[in-house]
């Protein structure tokens, strides 16, 4: 993993860093986009000018929205595409031998710097058949950028809109830390969720190398197995533990837990009777290397008669000496019902020991999250403050993939159409621009797609937005706000100029405000309302006219 700027070895193109895994390169790819290369080639194609465009066909989670993501990988990929000799010598012997030499003479002499590369902003809301990309140059190289590009916003974009989702049914005050990266799939899968789950919305990840990468904040507790580890407090050799400024030690930290338990077990308001002694030694233990942060998983042997007594005795020794516990988490069992247990013995340990705050102490929840336990929960009540969520989140197990595709639409300036028996399939023609139209109510109301050429749609100007396959389906709209969404983040030889390539944070907080601005019935969970994608009136008389020309005509028998 690499994510140091390096000079992009051909001149004519700006330095961006590679991609952050390294084994994204020209060869990440399917056999039949150098198949097709070379056929272009061989059929003189190759320079032929062609346009693409990336999107997807339908919203996950059966939601109505979407999060993009994964256009900064994009960049970083054809900033630096190039074909190694050895990549040219492997793809040599694996093509058939009939293949002319001077097609891997062609292939030395590629990269991206006639590639122009427009896209809507990561972190956008975006919305299906709207170009996410719009990809053009010579079709030969363009081709060799399906599967990448493909593959580098599929799962982005996808695992960003499961973080969106969790975020939104968890609400905003709550944190909201990624756990995932023991079942995400495989060391890729595991990067990219910690990076695009914060995008999307979470406060902090328990991975590492993401917190190195991409300098997101990292945040744990600690396991069972550090409480099952510990027999009795017998075996805690170093007892001393300094008081928080420093101007007295506390010789024996275990005897000032002890006593602060029999304090808590002697009090009628708490009625505690015998706790786990080796729990309480493990937590000992952790307060001791950590008295700043001391954080106890509370679920090993029995949550509310041993765990959360056995935290508040060494929380309050701390307390004696300064320091202010950081809290519990809940691993297992009723969590709605777990935390409010929880709860009420931390407001009477504030009550009883005249503790100001003890009450507000943080409740960390874990254990197979996702949407619909936390709408449980949210349903039920609760005390959690915290939610650690994994396998569910980063794994989206809702749904696997988001179909992305990469259409032809435009070859040598003649609009190409790909049709199918499934409407939803056909694509939309020619080089296109879109554009969001907002409503009275700053709500975005509506994205329509032109062709390039035709003039945009005007602020306070009424115009006829048309469902770009059923005639019947249209309105009109006088939008009071017009944004462009694609804009030139590529410029080939263009001269363009070229959008900078935002920050991860700036990314996150683009993400975060445009879910706000979102109409509330698009973002809810059941039955939201489709956000409408549209096409100009010119537009929509192109496709059909496009499509009757390329369909031909059955004959009844
Ligand atoms: N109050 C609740 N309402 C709805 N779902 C809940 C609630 N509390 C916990 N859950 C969810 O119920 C599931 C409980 O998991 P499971 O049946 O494995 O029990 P467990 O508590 O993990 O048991 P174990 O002690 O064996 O670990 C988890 O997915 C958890 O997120
Ligand atoms: O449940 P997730 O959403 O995937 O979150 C991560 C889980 O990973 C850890 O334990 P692990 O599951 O490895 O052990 P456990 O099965 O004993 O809880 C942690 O305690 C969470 O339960
Ligand atoms: O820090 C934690 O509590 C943690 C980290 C990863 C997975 N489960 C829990
Ligand atoms: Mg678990």
């Amino acid at each position: 993993m690499k994510d140091k700027p390096e000079s992009n070895s051909h001149s004519k193109v700006p330095a961006v860093p590679g991609p952050t895994n390294p084994m994204v390169t020209p060869l990440l790819n399917d056999l039949y986009q150098f198949t097709m290369s070379y056929a272009y080639w061989r059929a003189g194609k190759h320079q032929e000018h062609a346009v693409f465009d990336l999107y997807f066909r339908k919203n996950p989670f059966g939601g109505e929205y979407t999060v993009f993501a994964g256009l900064d990988e994009c960049i970083r990929f054809i900033a630096n595409f190039k074909l190694t000799e050895d990549d040219i010598c492997f793809i040599r012997k694996t093509l058939p031998p009939s293949c002319e030499d001077g097609f891997f003479e062609y292939l030395r002499g590629i990269d991206c710097s006639d590639v122009e590369v427009h896209a809507i902003t990561e972190g956008s809301v975006v919305f299906p058949k709207v170009p996410l990309l719009r990809i053009e140059g010579p079709v030969a190289v363009v081709q060799l950028l399906e599967t990448p590009f493909v593959n580098l916003v599929n799962y982005a974009s996808l695992v960003t809109t499961n973080a969106a989702r969790h975020r939104f049914v968890a609400g905003k005050s709550k944190l909201l830390l990624e756990f995932g990266l023991r079942r995400a799939q495989g060391p890729d899968g595991g990067i990219g969720a910690s990076k695009y789950c914060y995008m999307g919305g979470f406060d902090a990840t328990s991975n590492v190398a993401a917190g190195k990468l991409f300098g997101i904040p990292l945040r744990g507790t600690h396991s069972h197995a550090f409480v099952s580890s510990f027999m009795s407090p017998e075996e805690i050799v170093h007892k001393p533990l300094c008081s928080f400024d420093g101007s007295t030690t506390c010789e024996d930290f275990v005897a000032l837990v002890q006593s602060w338990l029999e304090k808590i077990q002697r009090s009628k308001l708490l009625s505690v009777g015998d706790t786990n002694q080796s729990e309480l030694a493990a937590f000992t233990s952790y307060a001791l290397a950590f008295p700043n942060d001391f954080l106890a998983l509370v679920d090993t042997y029995d949550v509310a008669r041993s765990g959360v007594p056995n935290f508040c005795a060494v929380a309050l020794a701390l307390h004696e000496l300064g320091y202010k516990a950081a809290g519990i988490r809940l691993d297992s069992g009723d969590l709605a019902y777990l935390s409010g247990e929880a709860r009420k013995i931390f407001c009477q340990v504030e009550k009883e020991f005249k503790v100001a705050g003890f009450g507000k102490m943080t409740i960390t929840a874990s254990n197979d999250l996702n949407e619909e336990t936390l709408e449980a929960l949210n349903k039920q009540g609760h005390e959690v403050d915290t939610f650690g969520i994994g396998t569910y989140l980063v794994t989206c197990y809702a749904q696997a993939a988001l179909g992305c595709v990469f259409k032809l639409v435009e070859i040598k300036n003649q609009p190409r159409i790909k049709l199918s028996e499934d409407v939803s399939k056909v694509s939309i023609p020619c080089k296109k621009r879109s554009y969001r139209l907002y409503g009275k109510e700053g709500y975005p109301l509506v994205d329509i797609i032109t062709g390039e050429n035709e003039p945009s749609p005007k602020v306070g100007e009424r115009i006829l937005c048309r469902h770009p396959f059923i005639e019947s389906k249209r309105a009109y709209v006088v939008p009071q706000h017009v944004e462009e969404l694609l804009k030139c983040y590529w410029p080939g030889a263009s001269g363009k100029q070229r959008e900078e390539l935002p920050s991860l944070g700036d990314i996150r907080d683009r993400c975060i405000k445009q879910l706000e601005q979102m109409r509330p019935d698009h973002m809810r969970k059941l039955n939201p309302t489709p956000y409408k994608v549209s096409v100009s009136t010119r537009l929509y008389e192109f496709i059909h006219s496009l499509w009757l020309n390329e369909a031909p005509v059955g004959e009844l028998q």
